[in-house]
């Protein structure tokens, strides 16, 4: 399966618009019914507008009825693994735990797989806001 989201992630990545910091970044996330919905990194003349990969791969999945994940692929440039920015990471334990697998383009160093909870411990979440939604 890795394989297949490394594949989807990599393809993802070559559409980034990254013309200010150059660093092109593909995310591929499998749902919980098995689809495959991909991001990459979408930046902006107004540098702080700029959106991650992984928060692009997440709302595109919500936009198309998804709210079950169970991994997220990232790949950067290299040969450095890339792990998702802290933002990205609340954004994806809004929808629950899952695995992050970071990777990187030019196949020097295999794919590390963490689980999102040991990324971001103690999350805030909709336990946490005390009019509790
Ligand atoms: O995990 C990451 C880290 C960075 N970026 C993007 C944001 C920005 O466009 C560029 C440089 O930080 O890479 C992502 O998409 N995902
Ligand atoms: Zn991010």
């Amino acid at each position: 399966m890795d394989e297949e989201l490394l594949t989807a992630a990599l393809e993802a990545q070559q559409n980034a618009y990254a013309p200010y910091s150059g660093f092109a970044v593909g995310a591929a996330l499998l749902t919980a019914d098995g689809q495959i919905i991909t991001g990459c990194n979408v930046e902006n003349a107004s540098y702080p507008l700029a959106c991650c990969a992984e928060r692009n791969a997440v709302y595109r999945a919500v936009a198309q009825g998804h709210r079950q994940f169970v991994r997220i692929l990232v790949v950067g440039p290299g040969p450095a693994l890339i792990s998702p920015c802290g933002g990205c990471r609340q954004v994806l334990a809004e929808f629950g735990d899952l695995d992050v697998v970071m990777a990187e383009r030019t196949g020097t160093q295999e794919p590390k797989v963490v689980p999102l909870h040991d990324l971001l411990p103690m999350a805030f979440d909709r336990k946490d806001l005390s009019h509790g939604v």
